[in-house]
């Protein structure tokens, strides 16, 4: 994304390591996560958290589990009257807060913002267009985000649906992995539309339990965003759920991200706590922690008792 940003504004990547930034601004490729795509000239990189000070809107996109320890570190660089985006898609594991609760507990005083939707960090960077969400409490935070950050290939939706928006983000990374276990299984095309039909009924009865609205989930953070990583197997959460299909075992790929399988057990945890029904995620979590086989969990979803959609 903030290749495709830096077309309209000034942008910086803060690196961790001197290494990791001499090597992009030699070569301006992310070796490791976007190999083969040559970042534009207008991106900056620097591992000097000063210069988080000059920033107007700061996002956040570390990892969803990374992002209060990130929150801890940098906050000393940051000051009031900046915009704080967290990008992340989850729920924090130890404590089930979403994002924006976590950076409000770690950044008092700033009004933080989600950023969330249908786009592989490779499309985007690639200079494919796609459109997101930007969700904070206050309409004009929201659109005052999205107007800075909109470009020609990457446009933003202003919400003040924050719940929404986050829960559409997390939730169906679950039900993508679903998705994979289906196609991994062999199941057919039909059983994926159906899951992702009725996936989208638990992600919105979910949102709405916690505060959010269902018609966000049927927008580009819930819908789009679910459309995309069920379907395509650029998506980490996707390719992890057609292994575990295919071989009935859930082992996490080394190195590599797959948020689903930690929003699984912590959506699972909190959907018990709430009595909201959410069959699909229970399936993923109890599968993920081995309590039952892909075929038993199948069978379970099938003899539900017989209610209305
Ligand atoms: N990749 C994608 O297509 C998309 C991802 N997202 C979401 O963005 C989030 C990040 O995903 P993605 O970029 O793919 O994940 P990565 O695993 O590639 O991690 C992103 C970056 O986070 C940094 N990081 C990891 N831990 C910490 C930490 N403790 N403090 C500071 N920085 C840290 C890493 O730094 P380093 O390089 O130094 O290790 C890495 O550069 C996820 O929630 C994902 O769902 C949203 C939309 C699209
Ligand atoms: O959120 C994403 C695209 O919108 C990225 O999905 P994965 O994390 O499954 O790769």
């Amino acid at each position: 994304a903030a290749a495709a940003i830096s077309g309209n504004a000034d942008v910086t990547l803060l690196c961790r390591t001197v290494e990791q930034q001499q090597a992009l601004a030699a070569t301006r490729i992310n070796q490791r996560n976007l190999p083969g795509i040559v970042l534009p000239d207008t991106l900056a990189f620097s591992t000097d958290p000063d210069t988080l000070r000059h920033a107007s809107v700061v996002l956040f996109v570390m990892p969803s589990q990374a992002q209060r320890e990130a929150a801890q570190s940098l906050q000393a660089y940051l000051s009031e009257h900046q915009s704080i985006v967290t990008c992340a898609k989850g729920i924090e594991k130890s404590t089930g807060a979403l994002l924006t609760t976590v950076l409000e507990k770690e950044l008092p005083g700033h009004q933080i913002s989600v950023l969330s939707g249908p786009g592989f960090a490779a499309d985007i960077a690639r200079g494919l267009p796609t459109a997101m969400v930007v969700a904070s409490p206050d309409m004009a935070e929201a659109e005052h985000i999205a107007r800075l950050v909109s470009g020609p290939t990457f446009r933003l939706y202003p919400s003040t649906d924050r719940i929404g928006v986050q829960l559409g983000g997390a939730l169906k990374n679950v039900l993508a992995i679903a998705c994979g276990i289906v196609e991994g299984a062999g199941l057919g095309d039909s059983a994926r539309a159906a899951l992702i039909a009725r996936g989208l009924a638990e992600m919105s009865r979910f949102a709405e339990a916690f505060g959010g609205n269902p018609e966000t989930l049927m927008g580009l953070s819930g819908l789009g965003d679910l459309v995309l990583t069920a379907t395509s197997h650029q998506s980490r959460n996707l390719r992890f759920g057609i292994e575990t299909g295919r071989t009935g075992r859930a082992v996490l790929p080394a190195g590599e991200l797959v948020e689903g399988a930690h929003a699984a057990a912590i959506a699972a945890r909190l959907s018990a706590e709430k009595a909201i029904e959410m069959p699909v995620t229970n399936a993923v979590a109890s599968i993920i922690e081995g309590r039952i086989n892909v075929k038993s969990a199948i069978s379970g979803l099938m003899s539900r008792p017989i209610t209305t959609e």
